[in-house]
């Protein structure tokens, strides 16, 4: 296996077929819906809360919210329904879980999609819980994960999975590579090419992107849909704690498994960073479609079908050449 990252990659350019960019088709469906570009902000406390998700919702971006405030969820999804805008939780693998997906369905509260967020989901754990969540819930759309290997994506597609997560410690925010020394971390790329070869569903690139750019080399490389963190950290509507140093605004962003998330030092394989504050989060959504756009331009398409056949050249380190974004 050829192993490389996002920064090793450059992909070619074909002639173009279109006379603005604008006319470059970024939508996605995943499910039963579609959305304006393929990317969902992290199901982390410090990237979405529930005013987020609804403005996501309204505006056709996926969303998926977080599980770190479980007796909120069944409220949330119909809240959404309310509106009549999507549901989309996650869930973990606790016996706590169980009830609480049964609870929803004598409630009639169906989630549109339902995700399993667990560190490592290549487990019969997982695969349990997908059982237990189509017994109950079959119209919801399950997303299962992490997984980094072919293996995974096999077994957890044919528990039943409708789509899987693949980044095993590759976030910003990460360090199990450094705790266990496990993981896609400086591989995830070539990681999500290797798996993409074995999925028969959707799969989901997840960690690791640092630029625009990497949305369209996660296309090329298999994903149909691209999870960012630490990009969306920051924002205004970033649901992180503002912090003032020597006059610059930061937001805290911390990963789902930090000592700041469980409340206590114990399996933590996650840290806390300051992102310098970025103002408005639909600024930044509404860039990343037009450089996806322009993406597709250089592919020579006019819709994400054509990033996925490009060539593309491994340069080991060609995108910053030392340089700061
Ligand atoms: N994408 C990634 O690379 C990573 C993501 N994370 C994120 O951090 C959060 C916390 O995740 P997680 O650590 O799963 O915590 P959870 O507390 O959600 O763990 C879920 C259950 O799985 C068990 N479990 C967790 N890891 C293992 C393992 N390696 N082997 C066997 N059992 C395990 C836990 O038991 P016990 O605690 O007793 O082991 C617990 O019962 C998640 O949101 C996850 O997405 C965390 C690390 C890596
Ligand atoms: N190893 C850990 N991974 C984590 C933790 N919290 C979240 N995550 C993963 O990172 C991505 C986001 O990555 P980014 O590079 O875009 O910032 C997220 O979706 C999770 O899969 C953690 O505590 N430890």
């Amino acid at each position: 296996m050829q192993v490389f990252d996002y920064e090793d990659i450059q992909l070619i350019p074909n002639k173009c077929v279109v006379d603005s960019r604008s006319e470059c088709d970024t939508s996605v469906k995943f499910g039963n819906r579609t959305f304006k570009i393929p990317v969902v902000p992290a199901n982390m406390q410090t990237i979405i809360d529930e005013p987020l998700a609804e403005m996501l919702a309204k505006n056709n971006y996926f969303y998926i919210m977080h599980r770190f405030e479980p007796q909120r969820r069944a409220k949330f999804i119909q809240q959404m329904h309310e509106k009549k805008l999507f549901a989309s939780i996650s869930v973990g693998v606790k016996a706590d879980e169980y009830t609480f997906i049964q609870d929803l369905a004598t409630a009639d509260l169906i989630p549109e999609y339902i995700t399993i967020d667990i560190a490592h989901g290549h487990s019969q754990r997982v695969i349990d819980m997908i059982h237990h969540i189509k017994k109950y819930l079959p119209q919801s759309f399950v997303i299962a994960g992490n997984v980094g290997t072919p293996e995974g994506v096999r077994e957890l597609e044919n528990a039943g999975a409708d789509a899987t997560k693949i980044g095993i410690g590759p976030g910003k925010v990460c360090i199990t590579k450094l705790k266990t020394g496990f993981g896609t971390g400086g591989w995830q790329l070539a990681a999500l090419r290797w798996c993409s070869k074995a999925a028969r569903k959707p799969i989901i690139a997840d960690g690791g992107v640092r630029t625009d750019g990497d949305i369209a080399k996660s296309i090329r490389f298999g994903a149909s849909m691209v999870m960012i963190g630490s990009l969306f950290a920051g924002h205004k509507q970033s649901p992180g704690k503002s912090v003032e140093r020597d006059g610059v605004l930061y937001k805290e962003y911390f990963g789902s498994a930090s000592e700041d998330q469980k409340g206590q030092h114990h399996n933590v394989e996650g840290k806390k960073m300051l992102v310098t504050y970025k103002g408005d989060i639909e600024d930044t959504l509404t860039e990343m479609q037009e450089d996806l756009q322009s993406a597709i331009s250089y592919a020579g398409g006019r819709d994400l079908q054509a990033l996925t056949k490009v060539d593309y050249v491994i340069v080991k380190n060609s995108i910053f050449n030392g340089d700061q974004f």
